[in-house]
């Protein structure tokens, strides 16, 4: 018998998540039947979309949701044989049982490569950078791009694609560490937006002629001063919006139609699940880039199945360089 541990969202949160919002359990998981596969999680993945998300789409009492790279321990299966790694989408729990659906073979992963890159940058955040920033900004060599959260999962693929793109990156992120990683991985530009004086100088400073294309992963104050730096005819990626999440009250404007209106802006929202039809050629093309070296990969892992919400939480706060996962 195994006996599995999950995470359960124990209250709805309130403003930023607290420790008291989560309640450890323990069960006892059943013998397997014909076609089941259990599964024990080997890295889970901490997202910011697990904020607002909780919000619509969960009860309390209901286990955290989320994906993790998972290993085969016991099969009736035979698409499944023990040692097989799938990326799942079992929530918060150590081990579980899947009838075989909705599975992600991981079939022919590189040595080299860290399975646990199948939730960052070769998995769910790299879809979503190359998504917004093919499908939505349209890139084109030349562009200046500006992204914001850039030295994150989403944010640090989206400078690196455009970079192979031919375009000129600005990036935005929140420590100097942070800034000096952007640098390192090629961005052409980049600032602590905490610390400058003047977002609308430092975003001037970093491109005098303004902006092409803007991946936005913030939203909030930041993107109102942002959207009145874009070029004629610029493309606004809206891929999150991150610095509202925890706010009890919404935000309120500036609001958006004067500068779309005169720059003849395109603003667009998207989901990363709207290219499942393309995802299997997207992770392709990401794995080859990882393994030729054309993106460099950083992760923030955290050890222990038992810090799921410190890690959780420490995402939301910044602490996170690279994708933030937990290894259990
Ligand atoms: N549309 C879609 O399909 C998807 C959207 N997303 C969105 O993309 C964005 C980035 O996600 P992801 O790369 O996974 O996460 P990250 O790895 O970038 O981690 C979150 C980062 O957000 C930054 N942050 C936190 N609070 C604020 C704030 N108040 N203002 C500005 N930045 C803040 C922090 O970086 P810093 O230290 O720089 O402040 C933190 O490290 C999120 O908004 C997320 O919801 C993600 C996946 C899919
Ligand atoms: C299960 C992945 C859903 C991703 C959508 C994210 C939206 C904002 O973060």
């Amino acid at each position: 018998m195994v006996r599995a541990k999950s995470w359960v969202l124990k209250k709805h949160f309130e403003g930023f998540p607290k420790d008291s919002d989560f309640e450890l359990k323990e069960v006892e998981l059943p013998k397997l039947k014909d076609g089941d596969v259990l599964f024990e999680s080997v890295f889970l993945s901490v997202d910011p979309y697990m904020r607002p998300y909780s919000t619509r789409s969960m009860k309390e009492g209901d286990t955290m949701m989320g994906t993790q790279v998972a290993r085969v321990v016991e099969s009736k299966n035979p698409t499944y044989p023990v040692g097989t790694y799938v990326v799942a989408n079992s929530g918060w729990r150590t081990h579980f049982i899947s009838d075989g659906k909705d599975l992600h073979l991981l079939p022919f992963w590189p040595e080299k490569i860290p399975r646990s890159l199948a939730l960052g940058t070769i998995g769910m955040p790299g879809l979503t950078a190359y998504f917004g920033l093919f499908e939505i900004c349209k890139i084109r060599a030349g562009d200046t791009v500006l992204v914001t959260a850039a030295a994150g999962a989403v944010g640090s693929v989206v400078g690196q694609l455009a970079k192979i793109g031919g375009c000129k990156v600005v990036g935005c992120a929140g420590s100097d560490k942070k800034v000096a990683y952007l640098k390192q991985i090629g961005f052409d530009e980049a600032f602590n937006y905490k610390t400058v004086g003047s977002l609308e100088e430092a975003l001037k400073k970093a491109s005098p002629d303004g902006y092409d294309c803007y991946f936005d992963n913030v939203g909030g104050e930041f993107s109102s001063i942002a959207l009145n730096q874009m070029k004629r005819f610029g493309r606004i990626a809206v891929c999150g919006a991150i610095s509202g999440y925890n706010d009890t009250v919404p935000q309120k404007g500036p609001y958006v139609q004067i500068p779309m209106l005169f720059n003849q802006l395109s603003m667009e929202g998207f989901i990363v699940s709207r290219w499942n039809d393309k995802r299997e050629e997207a992770l392709k093309r990401l794995l080859k880039w990882v393994v030729e070296g054309k993106i460099k990969c950083e992760e923030h892992v955290t050890e222990g199945f038992e810090k799921m919400p410190a890690a959780f939480m420490g995402m939301l706060k910044g602490e996170n360089l690279g994708k933030a996962v937990v290894k259990v």
